[in-house]
């Protein structure tokens, strides 16, 4: 048997025509991520992992069209979230209510291609109607119908409020959509690779990666960068709260990265956005502390920020509850891991590795009595 590699570091698992990262650079089908950020819109993202290639405008427009139309959640869906307990977290709520929109799916078990591609418009679709839902219903408010002529990222800041959001929020948050779409096999997509690698159907695969992005170590980081800013509160308390933290071998969230080891080129965007938006709601110091953390952790560890920790700061400052920032990074990811889970289908291999067994050998069953 081949040597273990601990977290399968390194392991090349599959191929994939969908997004790269080499040397540092990240591309989604071979486009440089920041041409994207600084040009595209996150619906042309969702085409270009979907399909490989840019859309032309007619079939944008298809597509825009498509997911507006297909924005609204079955009544039943609705219904079962007014039944979850308020207090659960809203990636809980996401992982629950995206296995029920399978039960009202007629399509739910249909493998074919054509199928699945329906089904990756519903989940892209579908997947911020349900977050804006929870979070309403959770405050005793009642959900907000999707507006199928809005963009998506409109359309979720919309149905959180109920009011027209400004231009900068709906581009900032738009943005944040794009940088977040897809990262290669990422532990939450590698976990929908896995579970389709089955046969089983498109929703169980969103299912697992939905869990798997909500930990603290991949997605949920951005999360627990919002609570940690909170609890370093001014920018004097960031040297000691820091310093203790590192004292103590606490992890710092929203630094390192498995693959980057020269910083992630998704941070940059978010760090300028949080510069701008901070400045913005008259409250600067939450970038100065996020800046003064990066100098820390930088210089005492040599690690750099990844995706999810200015994400933090620029969510607070659109006015964003912090624990649907993990939520948020979903909306964006279901435009990745429906393109890989239809691309596992395409040349699918059961993916099944061997354990290092390190357990104890030639033991005996013993009577339960005699133990
Ligand atoms: C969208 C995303 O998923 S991006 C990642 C989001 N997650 C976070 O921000 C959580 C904080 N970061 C981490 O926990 C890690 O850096 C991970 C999970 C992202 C990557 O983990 P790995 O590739 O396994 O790195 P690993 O844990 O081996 O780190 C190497 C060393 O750096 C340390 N280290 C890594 N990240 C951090 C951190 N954020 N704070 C402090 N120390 C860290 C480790 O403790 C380890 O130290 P050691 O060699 O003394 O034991
Ligand atoms: O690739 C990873 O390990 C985590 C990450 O940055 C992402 O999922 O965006």
């Amino acid at each position: 048997m081949t040597a273990t590699t601990r977290g399968l570091e390194g392991v090349v698992a599959a191929q994939s025509s969908i997004c790269s990262i080499v040397d540092g650079v990240l591309s989604y089908a071979g486009i440089n991520i920041d041409e994207l950020a600084e040009n595209a819109i996150f619906e042309e993202v969702v085409y270009l992992l979907w399909h490989g290639a840019l859309p032309k405008r007619d079939q944008l427009e298809a597509l825009q069209k498509q997911l507006g139309e297909n924005a609204a959640i079955p009544q039943e869906v609705i219904d079962s979230i007014r039944s979850y307990p308020k207090g659960v977290h809203p990636m809980a709520a996401l992982r629950t209510a995206v296995s029920s929109l399978a039960l009202y799916d007629e399509e739910a078990q249909d493998m074919s291609p054509e199928a699945n591609y329906r089904k990756s418009i519903r989940l892209m679709a579908q997947t911020p109607t349900i977050i804006a839902a929870f979070a309403r219903i959770r405050q005793g408010l009642e959900p907000i119908s999707p507006n199928p002529s809005y963009g998506l990222a409109k359309n979720f800041l919309y149905m959180l409020t109920g009011k027209e959001p400004s231009e900068t929020a709906v581009k900032a948050f738009d943005v944040a959509l794009i940088l977040h779409a897809d990262h290669e096999f990422n532990a939450s997509t590698f976990a929908a690779r896995v579970t389709v690698a089955t046969l089983t159907d498109i929703y169980s695969g969103i299912v697992s990666a939905i869990g798997t992005l909500k930990g603290p170590l991949h997605g949920g980081a951005n999360e627990q960068v919002a609570a940690m800013l909170t609890e370093v509160g001014s920018l004097d308390n960031v040297e000691p709260y820091i310093r203790k933290a590192l004292d103590n071998k606490q992890k710092i969230m929203g630094f390192g990265h498995r693959v980057y080891k020269n910083g992630d080129p998704r941070a940059k965007w978010l760090r300028q956005m949080s510069k701008e938006l901070t400045a913005q709601i008259g409250r600067p110091e939450l970038y100065e502390m996020s800046v003064k953390i990066e100098e820390m952790v930088t210089s005492e560890k040599g690690l750099k920020p990844n995706v999810d920790f200015y994400s933090a700061s620029v969510y607070i400052s659109l006015g964003l509850e912090t624990d649907l920032f993990t939520p948020i990074f979903a909306i964006s990811r279901m435009s990745g891991w429906t393109a890989h889970i239809m691309e596992q289908y395409e040349n699918n291999r059961l993916i099944r590795p061997r354990a290092d067994y390190t357990g104890p050998v030639n033991q005996h069953y013993v009577p339960i009595d005699q133990r």
